[in-house]
Formats: C-alpha cells, structure tokens, sequence
C-alpha cells in the first residue's frame, strides 16, 4: 500500500480543512489585538460599536471556520481509512493460501480495523492539527515578539522548560501506546484462536485456564494502557505549570512597567492574551507529534498486512500470472476424442519448508465422468493433491491440465468455476439455506437449486425444515448434520455445473442413512462429471472406478479395488486398517 498515494488521493478535503484552520488561527490571533483595541477606546472614550462588532463578527468566524475544519478534516479521515480497508480486505481475500495461513487471525483483526482507524487519525487529524498548531504558534510567538520582545524572553524561558518536560513526556507517551498496542493485539489473537476452539476448550475441561490466560493477556493491555494514561495526565498539566510560573512573572513586571508608563495597559492585556493563546496550540503540537509517531507505527503494520502476497499478481498491476497454455493434443488423424478430465505430469511440489518434496513425481489421467477414489495414509499428501488443482498452490515442476489446457494458462477464475471443491469440514456461510447453496451461483433458478438438491439426496431434509429453503442457519451451519452439511455443500459445488469435483470425505462417522445418501450422490455426480474423492471409507472406494493410492507423496499404486487388494500391500493394509469403519458393512 503506497500510503504517500493514498494520501495525494485524498489531499482536498484536508487541504481545504488545513486552509480553514489557519484563517481560524488568524481570527484567533486578531482577537487580542482588537481586545486591546477595545481598552484603548474606553480608556479615551470613544464610539464602542465598532470594536464591539468586530470582535463579535470574529468570534463568530473563528467559530464556524473551526466547525468546518473540524468536519472536513474528520471526514476526509473517513474516506482515508475506508480506502486503506477496502484495500486490505482485497488483498487478503485474493491472497496466495499459504501466506494467509502463515497470519494470525487476530492480529490481522487488529491490524485491519485498530490499526486503521489510529492511522487515520495520524494521516488527516494530527497532520492537521501539526500544521495549524504549528503555525499558531509562530504566530502567537512573532505577535508576542511585537507588542513586547522582553517579555517574550521571560515567557520563552518558563514555557521553553515546559516544553522541553512536555516534548520528553509525548515520547514516553509514544512507546507506551505502541506497548499497548502489542498488548491488545495479544489479546485480541489469544481470545480468537480460543473461541475458534471452543467445543475442544470445553471438551478439555480448560475453559478456567483459558480465561485466566486470556484475562493476564488483558491485564498486560490494562497495565500499558494504564501508563499511557499516567503520562498523557503529566503533559496538560506541566505545560499549565510553565504557563502559571511565565504568567505571574509576566503580570508583576508587567505592571511594575505600567506604572512607570513604560508599558501601555492595553499591550500587557494583549499579551497575557497571548500567553493564554499559546499554551494550547503548543500542547495539541506535542500531542499531535505522538499521535503521529503512534500512527506511524500503526501505518508500518497496515502497510506490512498490505503486502501480503496475492493471487494472479492481483493488485500489483498485473492481471494475470498465467503461463502459455500447453494443450494436449489429439493423435495425427484420430476422431478428436474429448481430453481427459485431469492429467497430472511429473508434478512435484513441496511446502515452504518442507525438506523432502510433498508430491514427487505424481503423473495420472482421468476421463471426463467417473469416480476416483485417492487413499493414502494420513499425511501423504491427498490434501496437497486438491490444493494443486484447485491451484491455490503452484508445481514446482510438472503440469496439470484440466481438459486439455494447462491449469496455470487458465485464469484462477474461469478454473475455478470449472471446479467443485467439497471440504471434510463443509463449511457453510451464514444466512438460510438457500443462500448457501446459490452462494458460487447467486444467479441460480429454482429448478436449478431444485436439481442441484436432489442430486446430493436432500429434497426430504430441505423439505423437513421449518421454512424449507429459507431457513436460516446458524454460524457454522448448526441445525445440520455433519453428513446434511456435507451434501449441502456438494449441491453448492454442483450449482456451478463442475467439470470436476473434488470431495474431501467427512473423517467423522456417518449414520447408516447418511452415509447409504452420500453414497448414492457420488454415483448419481460420477455420471456427469469426474468426482475425485479423498476416501476414508470402504464403501467409497469399493464403489469407485478407479483408486489413486498415495504414499509419501508418491503415486504408488492405481486401480480397482479388487486389482489393488490383489496386488498392493499399502491398499489392503489401508482397506484393512484406516478404511475399517465401514469394512465390516461392506464385505
Ligand atoms: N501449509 C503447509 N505448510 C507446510 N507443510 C504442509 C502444509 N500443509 C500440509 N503440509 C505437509 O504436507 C504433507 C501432506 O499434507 P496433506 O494435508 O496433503 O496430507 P493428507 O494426505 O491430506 O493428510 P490427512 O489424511 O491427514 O488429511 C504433510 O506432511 C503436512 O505436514
């Protein structure tokens, strides 16, 4: 995120809202003067109407000016921090898999919505006010220097010390906040990741250590904030010392050179005016700089999440990362046969990290209907296999082609339109049921939605529902079952036609009828497309065309169930063993 960009992009309304602020500043500056002005006409006794009307007539300007500069200064604030989060939502959502999973999702929390709004404040209010207070008090200070340069040595001395424990004091304030910051973010992750967790946490009996843990996380923040707090207190306060100590010294010399007619009455009004004037552009000029060395940080840790590495070169200026397509073409003079579904060609890839590759070498087609059942011990790299793609990883080396055209030559768009994915968890979205299943398919009719349910064997449960398609479903799909969840989200893959489906089997054990619906829905799908199924259970790969068997990130076998029986021992001890749950049903 170019935040010197972002900032030019928005530069009129705080332009404008600076612009205002000095004429406030200027109506404020003259107020003394016409003060002064005032006690010199009651002094000679003249006409008081006009002093009267200019003096209201400023107080008047001053504050409408101030009003506006406020507004506009706040508003363009607003329009700065919704254009940095929408930025950041884009960037996260198209980010690559890997590097999001690589975040902590409190932390990006913290960053995307506490950070933002501290950087917003830094970028239009405490610019402004720096440069208004700034400004207001060379101004105070030349006006000073005008009506009596001795006094403003006297002043400058007492106010000079002030500020020097003031300037110390916004600097402490500085770190504290970025301390605190720290601390809340801490908080923030530590009281995520547990209610991610929350039916372990509670299935652990841990809920009392868990919010004791959580409450020291808050505690730390309260600690920090607590100090922030102390030090804010020190610097009004400090500043108010300076201006008493300067103020007594200047009215008792002050006065004594009235006395002897050295002074005008008038000027030392003016200027206790002025010192009054002065104490608080300096204090909002010491806040404002902590303010901004706070956003600075909070800009840091914006601009850090913005980087976050994205799809298809998304929002870098590029388009697409999309290689030439290679193609497989039809044999010289054959009927041109369809392509086969997938192909995979001496694919290897590993995780960042990872010392040994995680795929090595996976090569395999599969036709355009069907379906293809991958086993493989836990951590073999099924998962990793979908992932490739689904290309939310790329090869390292190696090719996959979907129909034909290599994945990588497609955009990430149309290749995933073309692809169902299924997960074991079937997340669903909140909201009713339909608009969990339209949720890849907003545009989807009712015979469509109609199809899609009945191919997944939910007509009845849909039916059963309390208000059928319209029911709302809690956060994470509560009021499903896991094998219901897992078919309605087979027929939200489904709504957008796939070429492929890619079906993570639920690990957790399905009711008989569940199991017998899921089933049937698979063989029903493999008739119009390719479903390829990570299989936990027996009777999943008993019924599929073809088994892929992965071991160690290789391909170590493929073929019917009865072939790999006959001939791989991996197979038969996985049919054996980690397909047993429904072995015994199924033999
Ligand atoms: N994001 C990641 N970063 C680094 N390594 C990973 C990542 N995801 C998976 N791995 C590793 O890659 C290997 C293959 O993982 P994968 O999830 O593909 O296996 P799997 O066969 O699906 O396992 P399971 O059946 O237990 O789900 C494992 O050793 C795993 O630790």
């Amino acid at each position: 995120m170019n935040i010197g960009a972002l900032v030019r992009r928005h530069r009129l309304l705080p332009g404008a809202g600076v612009l205002l602020g000095l004429g406030g500043t200027a109506a404020t500056l003259l107020q003394p003067l016409l003060i002064g002005d005032l006690i010199e006409a009651v002094a000679l006794d003249h006409s008081l109407t006009w002093p009267i009307l200019l003096i209201a007539g400023l107080f008047l300007l001053d504050a409408v000016l101030a009003a506006t500069h406020f507004y506009l200064i706040g508003r363009a604030g607003e329009n700065i921090v919704l254009d940095m989060r929408t930025t950041l939502t884009g960037r996260l959502l198209h980010s690559r898999i890997s590097a999001f999973h690589r975040l902590e999702h409190g932390d990006v929390f913290t960053r995307t919505v506490a950070d933002t709004s501290l950087a917003r404040v830094a970028l239009s209010s405490s610019v402004s006010q720096l440069v208004t207070s700034a400004l207001s008090t060379v101004g105070c200070v030349a006006v000073m220097a005008w009506i009596d340069w001795r006094l403003l040595l006297v002043t400058a001395g007492c106010l000079g010390a002030a500020s020097a424990v003031a300037l110390g004091l916004a600097r402490a304030v500085r770190t504290a906040a970025v301390a605190n910051r720290t601390d809340t973010s801490d908080f923030g992750s530590g009281l995520l990741r547990v209610l991610g967790a929350l039916t372990t946490v509670k299935a652990s009996r841990a809920e009392r250590r868990e919010a004791e843990r959580i409450g020291r996380l808050a505690d730390a923040a309260r600690v920090s904030g607590i100090r922030v707090t102390r030090l804010s207190a020190l610097l009004m306060p400090s500043m108010n010392v300076g201006t008493q100590v300067s103020l007594a010294v200047v009215i008792a010399w002050g006065m004594a050179r009235t006395a002897t007619g050295e002074l005008p009455i008038e000027d030392l009004t003016a200027f206790i005016m002025y010192l009054f004037y002065l104490v608080s552009p300096l204090v909002t000029l010491f806040l404002s700089l902590g303010e901004l060395q706070q956003g600075r940080a909070a800009i840091d840790r914006v601009k850090e999440l913005a980087e976050i590495e994205t799809e298809d070169g998304y929002g870098d200026g590029e388009t697409s990362r999309t290689r030439e397509a290679v193609t497989t073409a039809a044999p010289a003079g054959a009927a041109p046969e369809p392509p086969p579904a997938v192909e995979f060609e001496g694919v290897v890839f590993s995780h960042s990290g990872a010392e040994v590759p995680t795929l090595d070498g996976i090569s395999f087609t599969l036709p355009r209907t069907g379906v293809t059942a991958v086993v493989g011990p836990s951590g073999a790299g099924k998962t990793t296999l979908f992932q490739l793609i689904e290309r939310f990883h790329t090869p390292d080396r190696g090719s996959i082609r979907l129909a034909g055209t290599d994945t990588a030559a497609l955009p990430l768009d149309e290749l995933r339109s073309r692809i169902g994915l299924v997960e074991q968890e079937a997340p669903l979205m909140r909201g009713t049921v339909r608009e969990n299943l339209t949720y890849a398919r907003p545009d989807a009719d009712e015979a469509e939605i109609a199809e899609a349910v009945s191919a997944a064997h939910l007509t009845e449960v849909i039916a059963g529902l309390p208000a059928g398609l319209d029911t709302r479903l809690g956060e994470a799909g509560t009021g499903l079952s896991g094998g219901q969840r897992q078919r309605l989200a087979i027929a939200r893959a489904l709504l957008t036609r796939p070429e492929v489906l890619l079906l993570d089997e639920a690990t957790s054990h399905l009711d008989s009828d569940s199991e017998e619906a899921l089933r049937r829905a698979i063989a029903d799908i493999g008739t119009r497309c390719q479903v390829l199924t990570i299989a936990h259970r027996l009777t999943t790969t008993i019924d599929a065309d073809r088994i892929l068997v992965i071991e160690d990130g290789r391909l170590r076998a493929h073929g019917s169930h009865a072939e790999l029986m006959d001939r791989d021992a991996t197979y038969r001890r996985l049919a054996g063993r980690q397909l047993a749950p429904a072995a015994g049903a199924a033999s």
